[in-house]
């Protein structure tokens, strides 16, 4: 039988631990003896501060491997060591050193050293409940389930849904929603299905985003939805666009959470190869090194979205590092959460000064390590999304649509394979926004950019060009492809009902189509679909008008 993602992450996690085992117990020998011979031999009192940073490496390591009481053992002793390795430091008199480190082996913790092997015994267990596997890649294919025991409602908002490209299922009791279901992406209920808190069913809820129609507004009802996970709240009365605003809304959420990119600096190997497993396992792109002086080099290839730094690693300092980053623009605006085993506020306070975001102490459990990384992941591509994306589409903005037409017209015109450019531009638009106002005006522009979202490949490029105008580049597609794929979309988007107050609805849109590869540049190709959406606008506009190449 194949083995589970979880227990292959599990054995993964037991291979690390049983070598990071293997080599504590040198390590801790090493201690041992260079202690008891530090208190002998005066010449080898420096020794102490090699054995002070070992402590306070298993102090930090150690929990994370899953050896909790090594760890608690080590930073208890840790701090008794630590005000002999900084005199030490200091170079205060050896001998001195040297008689308050008698006295304090005489006071027992000549046994703890000792008995500091014995915790490497005692192992937490592997627990793996945090992982869940990695949700396999759709192309856009997102399944979304109605729990609506008012099947009429279910079924329209299906069909509605269907439109924008979702697989939608609709059960009229929660009773029927099986374990085979799990590949559900989002579930909308109906709020009479909640009433039941006991209901064996419910904790599926809490891994997914969930959508409840309920007409309550009262406090006591929403704040009742809200701890039941409830993530929005749609009143029942149809209105599908506002509806498959929210669904697309909560489902990106989901998705930029799970595909971040995460950079780990550390000098510790066992650490560094727990971390990968943990964030690899969660779904996440892990590139990981010990060697900080490859910062640079690595930073510009993978180009994460966070970078996770031990505070101190060899010769390097991480704050330094993350200050000397901060000499380039470039990653001036780069996460940088640093790992340490300090629990010095104040100390930690310096670091973050000095050019860190944020501070986790170790041990780190897996659980918040992937949490926070996650959370982080998904805050700095907000941040990003800000700058590059249009704010009410969430679209490529005017120029970075053209950067990106630019740079497949250089490619189709490179590798001959032949690409599509669409300009498309909501009809009479500026009677939508006189009659139902610009509010209503917005979720009509929102609706068709969702619809072209989910509708079009992962690989295409849409834009907002404009207020009403949109930009579309296919690339890797024949121009008869293109004008099927946009009538098709055209007649679907025709069908949306949108809510007006008092009445309702419809919209439609008019496109223009050039091949990329008929034209010199991209701007011509463009200017080229342009002219075409204009003769389909004189023509009597809601259709799709293909231009007619000048240098064919
Ligand atoms: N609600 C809303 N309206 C916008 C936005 N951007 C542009 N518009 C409006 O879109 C309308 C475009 O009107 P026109 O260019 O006259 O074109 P039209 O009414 O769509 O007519 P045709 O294109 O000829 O079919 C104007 O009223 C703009 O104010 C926006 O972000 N939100």
């Amino acid at each position: 039988m194949p083995e589970s993602p979880s227990s292959e992450v599990r054995k993964k996690l037991e291979t690390l631990r049983n070598r990071f085992q293997d080599k504590t117990i040198g390590e801790i020998e090493g201690l041992v003896a260079s202690i008891f011979s530090a208190s002998q031999h005066q010449e080898t009192i420096d020794e102490l501060v090699a054995a002070y940073q070992l402590l306070h490496r298993l102090a930090g390591s150690a929990g994370t491997l899953g050896f909790t009481q090594l760890g608690e053992q080590a930073r208890t002793l840790e701090l008794a060591i630590k005000p002999l390795a900084d005199q030490v430091t200091e170079g205060i008199e050896k001998h001195h050193i040297q008689l308050q480190l008698k006295e304090l082996l005489a006071g027992g913790f000549d046994k703890d050293l000792i008995g500091l092997r014995s915790f490497l015994g005692v192992a937490d267990p592997v627990s793996t409940g945090w992982h869940k596997p990695t949700p396999v890649e759709s192309d856009n294919q997102f399944v979304l389930l109605i729990l609506d025991p008012d099947q009429q409602h279910g079924h329209l908002v299906s069909q509605g849904l269907a439109l924008y490209g979702y697989e939608v299922r609709s059960l009229s009791s929660a009773e029927q929603w099986t374990d085979s279901m799990d590949d559900v992406d989002l579930v909308m209920i109906r709020d009479t299905l909640l009433q039941d808190e006991g209901a064996s069913w419910l904790p599926r809820l809490h891994k997914l985003p969930v959508i409840c129609f309920s007409e309550a507004h009262d406090f006591a009802t929403r704040y009742r939805l809200a701890r039941l996970n409830v993530d929005a709240c749609i009143d029942g009365a149809l209105d599908i666009p506002a509806l498959a605003d929210q669904v697309e809304q909560l489902l990106a959420e989901g998705v930029a959470t799970l595909s971040g990119k995460v950079m780990i600096v550390d000098d510790d190997r066992e650490l560094l190869e727990h971390y990968r497993v943990v964030l690899t396992s969660g779904g996440m792109q892990v590139r990981a090194f010990d060697d900080p002086s490859r910062l640079l080099s690595e930073l510009a290839e993978f180009r994460p979205d966070i970078l996770l730094m031990d505070v101190q690693m060899g010769q390097y300092d991480g704050p330094i590092l993350a200050r000397m980053l901060r000499f380039q623009a470039e990653w001036l605006s780069l996460p940088i959460i640093f790992f340490s085993s300090e629990a010095n506020r104040d100390l930690q306070l310096d670091v973050l000064a000095r050019g860190g975001d944020d501070f986790v102490t170790k041990p780190v459990s897996d659980e918040f390590l992937l949490r926070t990384a996650r959370i982080r992941c998904f805050r700095a591509r907000q941040l990003d999304k800000l700058v590059s994306l249009d704010s009410l589409t969430g679209l490529l903005k005017h120029a970075l649509a053209k950067t990106e037409l630019n740079r497949e017209h250089a490619r189709c015109t490179r590798s001959g394979h032949s690409s599509v450019v669409a300009m498309l531009d909501l009809d009479h638009f500026k009677q939508v926004n006189d009659s139902y106002g610009h509010g209503v005006g917005d979720m009509v522009i929102k609706a068709l950019s969702n619809l072209l979202r989910h509708r079009l490949r992962n690989t295409d490029i849409i834009g907002r060009y404009g207020g009403e105008e949109f930009v579309v580049v296919l690339p890797e597609c024949s121009l008869e492809k293109a004008v099927e794929v946009l009538e098709a979309l055209n007649q679907d988007f025709a069908r949306l009902v949108f809510n007006g107050g008092s009445e309702e609805f419809a919209v439609t849109f008019s496109a223009g189509v050039a091949a990329l590869n008929d034209y010199e540049t991209g701007e011509e190709a463009i200017d080229a679909a342009d002219r075409a959406l204009y003769q389909r606008k004189r023509a009597g506009r809601n259709g799709v008008t293909v231009a007619t190449a000048e240098h064919s």
